[in-house]
């Protein structure tokens, strides 16, 4: 008798599983069920006005907190375990650093509680730390102080870094050596998830960017699918007599917002929108067309629960 041996599929779990997740603050829900599977080598951006639920998110992701439903799996683990392998890295908006303590002493603390205290000349020079090492934290800026909380995520070389704003309190060149750090950290392979308010940051870092409002993933996509959303026109005009339902109905209208009778629409086919408008509304006048902002397209994508997936680039040039 011959014993056949059948190889089995190696079966990687995705470094984040998020399922159904929600979370309630009394009356206040901050997290509404979010279902997101980040693949290994991933760099995604948790994207979304303040109280959007990213904090939230990034606390259950990390096991901090205790979903009320639903469950976060990190490399097919808990949380906690995932953690405690040192698998996963996390830089937070808040984490206090003791200000009596250098630079380099915070790190060596925290590497030799990880048993790895051979990493911190490594880490230090990871996060543009090297000049910094013999400076006491009290003297540090709000940039120089997010870099130390990185070094400190990274000195268990994790699989997974997350982070919440990392460059909150950072000036333009603070932020664009934070940004290198990063990305020499992501080449190799490595997951990264990060919540940001800017949608610049998110379009010029991340290869996915999950928008998120009221606790809901409202946009999932590539960043030049988001890109593709976010390039639409706004047209300004004083429409007399405008109806609201009547120019939401328009052609290639995204969102609209009138004020007496001053109409700002924002449009995906701002062509088709004004060829309309102009024929029904012979009066109009004042028309300016505008190519939307950055800022007016985030918002026009946190405003309107539509997936990417879901809204084919066609109706969203
Ligand atoms: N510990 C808490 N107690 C009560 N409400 C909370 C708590 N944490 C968060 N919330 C509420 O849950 C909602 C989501 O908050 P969360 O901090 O997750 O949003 P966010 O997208 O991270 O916002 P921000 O960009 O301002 O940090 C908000 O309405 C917030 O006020």
């Amino acid at each position: 008798m011959t014993n056949t041996v059948t190889a089995e599929p190696v079966v990687t779990a995705p470094a984040v599983r998020l399922t159904g997740l929600e979370k309630r603050y009394g009356s206040t829900v901050a997290v509404a069920g979010v279902d997101l599977e980040i693949a290994t080598g991933e760099v995604l951006a948790l994207l979304g006005p303040n109280g959007a639920g990213k904090s939230t998110t990034i606390d259950m992701m990390l096991g901090l907190i205790a979903p009320d439903a639903g469950q976060a799996r990190l490399f097919g683990r808990s949380p906690r375990e995932a953690v405690v392998a040192g698998q996963v890295g996390a830089m937070l908006q808040t984490g206090a650093l003791r200000d009596g303590l250098t630079v380099g002493e915070t790190v060596a603390e925290i590497a030799a509680l990880h048993r790895r205290p051979g990493r911190v000349p490594e880490v230090l020079a990871e996060a543009g730390l090297t000049e910094l090492a013999g400076r006491r934290c009290a003297k540090l800026s709000g940039g120089e102080k997010q870099r130390v909380r990185f070094a400190i995520a990274l000195i268990s070389r994790p699989e997974l870094i997350v982070l919440d704003e990392p460059t909150a309190g950072m000036d333009v060149e603070a932020r664009r050596e934070f940004w290198a750090a990063m990305r020499a950290y992501s080449d190799t392979g490595r997951t990264v998830v990060f919540a940001t308010h800017y949608l610049e940051e998110a379009q010029s870092f991340a290869d996915r960017v999950v928008l998120l409002r009221q606790g809901r993933v409202v946009a999932d996509g590539t960043v030049a699918q988001i890109r593709a959303a976010a390039s639409g026109r706004t047209i300004q005009a004083v429409v007399p007599g405008a109806d609201l339902d009547e120019l939401r109905r328009l052609p290639g209208v995204d969102h609209v917002e009138v004020r007496d009778d001053r109409v700002t629409l924002r449009c995906g086919d701002s062509d088709a929108a004004l060829r309309t408008l102009l024929d029904r509304h012979r009066d109009a006048y004042d028309v300016e067309v505008t190519a939307a902002g950055l800022e007016d397209a985030f918002l026009a994508l946190t405003e309107q629960p539509t997936t990417l997936a879901e809204k084919p680039t066609e109706e969203t040039r």
